[in-house]
């Protein structure tokens, strides 16, 4: 019988195909699949036996790749005398590092340097992961939700924090990018989501207890579906025998940007410089803004009225010179010398609104990638 090709290329069984997510590209297909098969039955096995060290887990993976990893284990101990076998390990094969410290300070230069105009999100990010990773007893998962208009850096930050907590950022087995529209698009399927989401959270925590789940477009989750994973992101100890406490939960939405630019706005027509604005002036308009608009995901959500997210974070909508500042990144990222004449070019054919000022870029940095590809 033919094996069908997600199966061949993933090794994991398709449970439900009738209502499986749709998954762009095969890389989003093996992280979808893989994410199913281990949340399922043998995703308290896999927990164990990575607690039980790392030959067992090494086991795990060899089973997968057993060709490549058993001759890189070998070649390396042949060549090398005095790495302890999980440090061999480890340099062949993606290990779980739940103890690794985060390196704060590449972090925060990392952010100051290649994040424009979101001092807000720049500075909580930098405090909420610091202060979670250097708690060597955390007693709940760090729970942040980015919020703000489109192309102001949310994904993009996203990508930043994934990196410096698993060095393989999104590509790394420990990190789960769940996309509303791509893995829950259906109205009538919410309660088979939640019970995935449950399946795939219980079975990747077992696997990593600092796995990092990110959802992507969390506006356009179906109401309820989130709070599937309210157990999970509570205070306690452990559920059915998993801890969560390690876990970064990281939700992503457009919603709230109204309420974000209203703000900016004031400020701006106040005379008030940007970076006075503070996280009090809008982080309880955004939670309060959020639990009651429908289309937010987290509409009267059990997550926020049992202030089970740490942070709310607001992205600021994206000026003039952010934008210059995001052509010039892009041209810095493709080898290119800094033309200001292109700069600015490109920086004027992007839409700014409200009509009467035309402050802030309406898609943000989102298209400069594509705009710049023209000159
Ligand atoms: N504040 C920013 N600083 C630097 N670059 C940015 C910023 N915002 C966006 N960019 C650039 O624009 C690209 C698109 O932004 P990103 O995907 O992060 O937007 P987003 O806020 O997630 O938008 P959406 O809500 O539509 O998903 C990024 O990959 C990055 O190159």
């Amino acid at each position: 019988m033919a094996v069908p090709r997600e199966r061949r290329a993933c090794g994991a069984e398709v449970t439900q195909p009738e209502v499986r997510p749709r998954l762009r590209g095969l890389g989003a297909r093996c992280r979808g699949w893989r994410t199913v098969s281990w949340a399922m039955p043998r995703a308290a096995g896999l927990g164990r036996a990575a607690a039980l060290g790392p030959l067992l887990a090494a086991h795990v993976v060899a089973a997968i790749e057993p060709i490549s990893v058993g001759i890189a284990l070998g070649a390396a101990s042949a060549l090398t005398g005095y790495l302890s076998y999980t440090d061999l390990y480890c340099r062949f094969a993606e290990c779980c590092r739940e103890e690794q410290r985060l390196n704060a300070s590449a972090l925060k230069l990392e952010l100051e340097e290649k994040l424009f105009g979101q001092h807000l999100a720049t500075e909580v990010i930098l405090k909420a992961l610091t202060g979670f990773k250097n708690n060597k007893n955390p007693k709940k998962p760090l729970t942040l939700s980015l919020h703000g208009w489109a192309g102001t850096g949310k994904n993009f930050v996203s990508q930043i924090v994934a990196e410096n907590l698993h060095s393989k950022g999104l590509k790394s087995n420990f990190v789960h990018l769940f996309v509303s529209t791509l893995h829950f698009p259906h109205e009538q399927h919410i309660k088979l989501y939640q019970d995935q989401l449950q399946g795939w959270i219980r079975g990747n925590v077992s696997a990593c207890a600092s796995s990092v789940f990110i959802f992507d477009e969390m506006d356009k989750l179906h109401p309820g579906v989130i709070d599937a994973i309210k157990p999970f992101l509570d205070y306690y100890e452990q559920v059915d025998g998993v801890s969560y406490r390690k876990a970064i939960f990281m939700f992503l939405s457009n919603a709230g940007g109204d309420l974000i630019t209203k703000t900016a706005l004031d400020f701006w027509r106040a005379g008030r410089k940007r970076e006075d604005i503070q996280l009090k002036d809008l982080e309880p308009v955004l939670s309060v803004g959020v639990f009651n608009n429908k289309h937010s995901g987290l509409w009267r959500s059990g997550l926020i009225d049992r202030n089970l997210i740490d942070y709310f974070i607001p992205f600021l909508p994206l000026e003039y010179k952010h934008v210059k500042m995001c052509v010039r990144a892009e041209m810095r990222a493709r080898g290119s010398a800094i033309d200001e004449d292109i700069v600015t070019r490109v920086a004027e054919e992007m839409t700014f609104f409200p009509k009467g000022e035309k402050i802030y870029s309406d898609k943000g940095c989102k298209t400069v990638q594509s705009r710049l590809d023209f000159h």
